[in-house]
């Protein structure tokens, strides 16, 4: 999975893609909506057959039999409406993957990034949401169809039946759509303001409860009450605002729907004894309204209405989380050296402590890695080995001195190119969800899998691949595999990494010493500069140069130079090589 930063996409734009891959389903959804509404078109026409050519034309089994025609479209229109329910599980599904999909994705970012909270609540919340966006989703998209074809087949066969009342239908749909949008707007705005106050309230509630027994042992109880008590009363008010203007609703229907049913039975009497209409074509046409058309109107105006408005607000709380984080402002005067470049690593004088007032960690610390050296730093532990490698990777600032690579100070070069330059693989190895070839290429997507065969090869993976079945085996969770064969996951993919400088902070020790040996000569064999924060002095003495941290002063020099002249570096060794073959850590 990448982690995508600064990317701020709208309410609309979350759903939009997945809704866009679900294509066919949607059509497939829309085919069985049409069959739905066969009942809706027929309706009023088979009324209007079965009064005029049957019942009042004295021919009652012609009228029965109409009728039953009638009844026999809605049995097909309720199998058509349980064949829906496929497509639209479908379409839902796929739309919720893409929404946890981006929370998870922006949260991710923000904590990599460590700006914005992304704590528990925030998270439960966003899946809250998430979690109401889909069933929203559910329900709008079933009523949608009904209403769309509902509407669509009423007003259809009105205007075949009955052409001068559909005319008069429409222009009260359209006041009634007028004043529908108008009620939105406001809905939206209240709707909206009682999503904050809820979201205050989940917020100040939280709190007040994790907090409990400190607020109880502070006498702090009276301030908290208050305090929460005032957020449930913004948030009760907040949301019987929603309730009123939503409430208002009920004036669509009558526009839309109870003024045509009035005007056609007023105009009943005039157009029967003009002769222009039988009485079937009036009833069929009350029939269209009142089956047909009414309830699609209320369902439209009552639920699909708040459900809408709810869903693009709900959307647009989720877009405002799913923001990225800003991208890390550009250092001023960053380079880029080009491809060309020879990343020898210089320590001058390097100073750094955890703490402003905190004793250093590193002090004064000179150091020339040549490139293509083959470095191991060993040291007791806690001495601060690995403070040592992060910051030569620009993980860590100096607080004193510089780290400069290839001449350039780590601060002077562009973040980038320096990620790409520079891979430390640290002792906890990070294997995601995905494939083993998405785990391996995650450094460098362009490998192909015949060099990622041979990494695999000379860092001692392939039996490990071959057991998971190449390159296209998922990962569904890194707990199957032992730490031995992730930290060999992540050495293959640091071996591929486009890296000049490899940093190895313990990253194998969870191999046996054989396998250890194996991996480290393959870096060693790789082109550019390796550094290895030793786990075992066996590593130590593979290495073309050791640095010893003793906590006062820093030697560098070969195993036997060292063992002359570092009474740690020779105290190291010795216990290590008295150790029964074994047991050697
Ligand atoms: N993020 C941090 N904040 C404060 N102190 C830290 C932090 N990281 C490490 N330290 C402290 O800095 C010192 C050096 O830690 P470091 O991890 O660099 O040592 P190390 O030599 O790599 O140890 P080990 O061999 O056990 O991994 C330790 O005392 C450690 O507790």
């Amino acid at each position: 999975m990448t982690v995508t930063a600064n990317a701020k996409p709208g309410g609309r734009t979350l759903l939009r893609p997945a809704l866009a891959a679900q294509r066919r389903s949607l059509l497939v959804l829309a085919a069985w909506s049409l069959l739905e509404a066969a009942p809706v078109l027929l309706s009023g026409q088979l009324v209007a057959a079965a009064l005029d050519r049957g019942f009042l034309a004295g021919e009652l089994a012609a009228g029965l039999a109409f009728l039953m025609l009638y009844g026999t479209s809605m049995v097909l229109g309720a199998w058509a409406a349980r064949h829906a329910v496929t497509p639209l599980a479908a379409i839902v599904e796929a739309a919720r993957d893409a929404l946890v999909r981006a929370v998870v994705q922006a949260r991710l970012a923000h904590a990599v990034q460590g700006s914005g909270p992304t704590d528990a609540s925030t998270v439960a919340r966003l899946t809250r949401q998430t979690e109401a966006v889909r069933q929203i989703l559910a329900t709008l998209l079933m009523m949608v169809r009904t209403v769309v074809f509902s509407l669509g087949a009423a007003l259809a066969g009105l205007a075949t039946l009955l052409p001068e009342m559909a005319g008069v239908t429409l222009g009260c749909l359209a006041a009634a759509g007028a004043l529908l949008a108008l009620l939105s707007v406001l809905f939206r705005r209240r709707y909206r303001e009682a999503l904050v106050a809820e979201e205050r309230l989940a917020g100040s509630a939280g709190h007040a409860v994790s907090g409990l027994r400190d607020v109880l042992a502070c006498g702090g109880a009276g301030t908290a009450t208050r305090r929460v008590g005032q957020d449930v009363d913004a948030n009760a008010a907040a949301s019987i605002a929603a309730a009123r203007i939503g409430s208002c609703r009920i004036g669509v229907v009558v526009i839309g729907a109870r003024i045509p049913l009035v005007a056609t039975l007023a105009m009943a009497p005039w157009l029967l004894r003009s002769g222009a209409v039988t009485p079937g074509q009036v009833l069929g046409a009350v029939t269209y309204l009142v089956s047909g058309l009414e309830p699609a109107l209320r369902l439209f105006a009552q639920s699909l209405g708040n459900m809408g408005v709810q869903l693009q607000v709900l959307l647009r709380r989720l877009a405002d989380h799913t923001a990225g984080p800003p991208e890390p402002p550009a250092r001023p005067g960053a380079v880029s050296p080009g491809p060309g470049h020879i990343p020898s690593l210089s320590l001058r004088g390097v100073t750094f402590a955890y703490g402003p007032h905190s004793a250093p960690i590193v002090d004064d610390l000179d150091l020339d890695v040549p490139y293509g050296d083959h470095l191991a730093i060993v040291g007791p532990s806690g001495i601060g080995k690995s403070t040592v490698a992060n910051l030569m990777a620009g993980l860590e600032s100096c607080r004193r001195g510089e780290v400069a690579l290839g001449g350039t100070p780590l601060a002077g070069l562009a973040e980038p190119w320096l990620r790409e330059a520079v891979a430390l693989v640290p002792q906890e190895s990070y294997v995601f969800a995905g494939t083993l070839r998405e785990n391996l290429a995650y450094l460098s997507p362009e490998v192909s899998d015949d060099e990622l065969a041979r990494a695999a090869d000379a860092v001692g993976l392939a039996p490990v691949v071959k057991r998971l079945g190449g390159f296209d085996a998922a990962i569904e969770q890194a707990a199957a595999l032992s730490e031995g064969e992730r930290q060999l996951i992540t050495l293959v993919r640091a071996y591929v990494s486009p890296a000049r400088l490899v940093i190895l902070d313990e990253a194998t020790c969870h191999l046996d010493p054989a396998a250890e040996r194996r991996a480290e000569e393959a870096f060693a064999a790789r082109t550019g500069t390796l550094i290895i924060i030793a786990h075992r002095i066996s590593s130590a003495m593979r290495a073309r140069r050791i640095l010893v941290l003793d906590g006062q002063s820093v030697r560098v020099g070969d195993h036997h130079a060292l063992l002359r002249d570092s009474p740690l570096y020779a105290d190291l060794a010795n216990t290590w090589a008295a150790a029964p073959a074994g047991t050697r850590a």
